[in-house]
């Protein structure tokens, strides 16, 4: 669906919007709608199901917020035919469903909602919502909120939203409209499932909207959301064809040896400009592990690191980004450091930097991790490093063809690459604990390389282990089957990537850890000597057994020894008769006139002879 241009004023919306909600956009500072909003309000706030598919940060959530609160709206302040006014629904029902995959970005999405609920007239009766995200409160706590303060609107990540639902208390039969923002990954395996049992608990006659930069990837699984002719609304980026990023985003990739990723890293926070870069990673634990190092390691005070993943608690993670988002970027530069977790939906209005360490498994979510940037016609740059040596500028075309562009660019110098390595050596060896987290980051790195989507590209068999390695700062390499890759010429003595050290005297910092490890290596210590000596007694008794074995063998060799004998003598016997053909006495003859004469007489044949 095309939106002509200078037709984006509110006021040219092809529906009537509630005064309210009208008044409350334009005084948030949105004196236009973004194309996306003016194609898709009309249709889902009327009686249209829809697909929506537009770049990262093109206002999708007001493109679905709106619909939703005119339509909650026109349920509780409109009159019906007889004149009447239905006010807010009656206790344990709602009217809107909001799903999201993470419970940052429904707690966003809640707060867009609040921006515009908060024009809201006093005279008419409260618009609500309600935030149903696991660890925030159980599922209890939730429900006494739910039936105590009635909010019509609920947002939330679908485990806990079926959770909720299955209470005898909570009635969905009222619900006019659910939304699945991020609908992709809500319909891929791990949440199709949950989605789909949900959407089966609403009424049939509801409207449902889809949404996602990439919606294009949920391929048949829209079909099971209960839609009834959904229309399909598509906003490409403008100026370009086919281009699936927005035009304000430039998308640049490096490519470098892995083991100066991290130094290429730092130097590139230190140098560009930027107010906040958000930096993924490939696991939590890596974020966790890098975020200590940086903690330690890093010298330039304008820069400020913030660690974001999911093995965090919801409070913690949710406050996280609370900080990030409202840090002071006069004050210096933010640093979100997280996974895919923050991938999606995202939107921190500063962020104008975005650095992925590696591309992500799923070549989708590399759009989405970009698009943290360069939104709302905002200039914004995503880096992206690629390994050249392992052949990932192939990616570089994949992601052509997905309509994501990327220009090259060189990647910094890193004359500080050496100097940094040797303190992480020390800040290594001052604490086991620090290198056992390297060896788990290290590993998971391996275990999500071998996820990749785009297998062919992303080949296991020549990845740069002992760059990878250096990168995560380890010593040694850890044993894993994967390591049968690393060309023999290159696998460095016992996997050693330095100075070999005593690993019996690398010590945790931490006392109690350290205390209980001497414990367990001295418990270790004995169980061998033990071990040894019961090995010892096996092998005294084992020799026992075999030399009793030897002489049963020696007994069987005699019997043999005699009966290779006897074989002899026949043999030569043989031999000598053969001599004597010539006498013209055959030995055959001889054997059967015996073998007569045994038969009749019972005497030996060859006593004859
Ligand atoms: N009409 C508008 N005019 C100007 N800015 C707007 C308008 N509507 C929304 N925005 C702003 O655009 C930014 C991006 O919006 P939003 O987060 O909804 O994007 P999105 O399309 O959902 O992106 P993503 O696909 O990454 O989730 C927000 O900061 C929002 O405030």
């Amino acid at each position: 669906m095309n939106t002509k241009k200078g037709s984006l004023a509110w006021d040219n919306l092809k529906y009537d919007l509630q005064p309210w909600i009208k008044d409350g956009i334009t005084s948030l500072g949105f004196p236009t709608m973004t194309p996306v909003q003016a194609s898709t309000i009309p249709l889902l706030s009327g009686n249209k199901d829809v697909v929506v598919e537009a770049v990262t940060g093109s206002g999708k959530t007001l493109a679905f917020a709106i619909p939703v609160l005119q339509k909650v709206s026109e349920y509780m302040y409109n009159q019906d035919e007889d004149g009447e006014i239905n006010g807010p629904p009656k206790k344990g029902h709602m009217l809107s469903i909001i799903l999201s995959p993470t419970r940052e970005l429904a707690s966003q999405i809640q707060s867009v909602f609040k921006s515009v609920i908060d024009f809201l007239p006093e005279d008419k009766a409260p618009i609500k919502t309600q935030l149903l995200i696991g660890s925030i409160s159980n599922v209890r706590e939730d429900l006494a909120h739910f039936l105590e303060k009635r909010p019509q609107i609920l947002i939330a990540t679908p485990g806990r939203l079926l959770d909720f639902l299955s209470s005898q208390y909570v009635k969905t039969s009222l619900v006019e409209i659910a939304i699945l923002d991020e609908a992709d990954k809500l319909l891929d395996i791990s949440f199709k499932n949950d989605v789909v049992t949900i959407l089966k608990k609403l009424p049939k006659q509801r409207r449902t909207g889809l949404f996602s930069a990439t919606i294009s990837s949920a391929g048949d699984a829209i079909f099971n959301t209960g839609m009834n002719n959904p229309v399909k609304v598509s906003v490409k980026s403008k100026n370009i064809s086919n281009n699936a990023a927005p035009s304000s985003l430039l998308i640049s990739y490096m490519f470098t040896n892995p083991e100066l990723k991290i130094s290429i890293l730092l130097k590139l926070l230190s140098d560009y400009q930027y107010k906040k870069c958000i930096v993924y990673f490939p696991t939590c634990t890596s974020v966790k592990y890098f975020y200590s190092v940086f903690a330690k390691l890093v010298d330039d005070e304008n820069l400020n690191f913030f660690s974001l993943h999911g093995q965090l608690a919801s409070k913690p993670r949710l406050k996280t980004l609370q900080n990030f988002t409202e840090g002071d970027a006069t004050t210096g530069k933010f640093i979100l450091m997280t996974t895919d977790v923050a991938a999606r939906g995202i939107d921190i209005p500063d962020v104008d930097l975005v650095i992925q360490i590696d591309p992500p498994t799923d070549p989708d979510v590399f759009l989405h991790r970009c698009g943290r940037t360069g939104r709302a016609n905002k200039v914004g740059q995503a880096i992206v490093m690629l390994d050249a040596n392992n052949k990932e500028e192939n990616y570089v075309d994949f992601m052509e063809v997905k309509g994501v562009a990327m220009k090259e660019m060189d990647a910094p110098k890193t004359p500080q690459h050496e100097a940094f390595q040797s303190r992480f050596r020390k800040f290594q060896l001052h604490d086991r604990a620090r290198h056992e987290l390297a060896v788990k980051s290290y590993v998971g790195f391996v275990r999500y390389y071998s996820k990749h989507l785009a297998h062919s590209i992303f080949r296991m068999q020549s990845m740069d282990y002992l760059g990878i390695a250096k990168m995560y700062g380890l010593m040694r390499l850890p044993k894993m089957p994967e390591s049968k890759y690393i060309n023999n010429d290159l696998m460095p003595e016992d996997g050693w990537l330095g100075e070999p050290i005593d690993m019996d005297n690398y010590k945790y910092a931490n006392e109690e850890k350290e205390n209980s490890r001497i414990e367990n290596l001295e418990a270790t210590k004995l169980a061998m000597i033990n071990e040894a000596k019961k090995r010892k007694e096996l092998k005294v008794k084992n020799e026992a057994w075999s030399s009793k074995t030897e002489k049963r063998e020696t007994k069987g060799e005699r019997r043999e020894k005699m009966k290779r004998k006897r074989e002899a003598i026949e043999k030569k016997i043989m031999e000598e008769d053969s001599e004597e053909e010539d006498n013209m006495v055959d030995w055959k003859d001889i054997v059967k006139s015996n073998k007569k004469q045994k038969n009749s007489t019972g005497i030996l044949a060859f006593e004859g002879l």
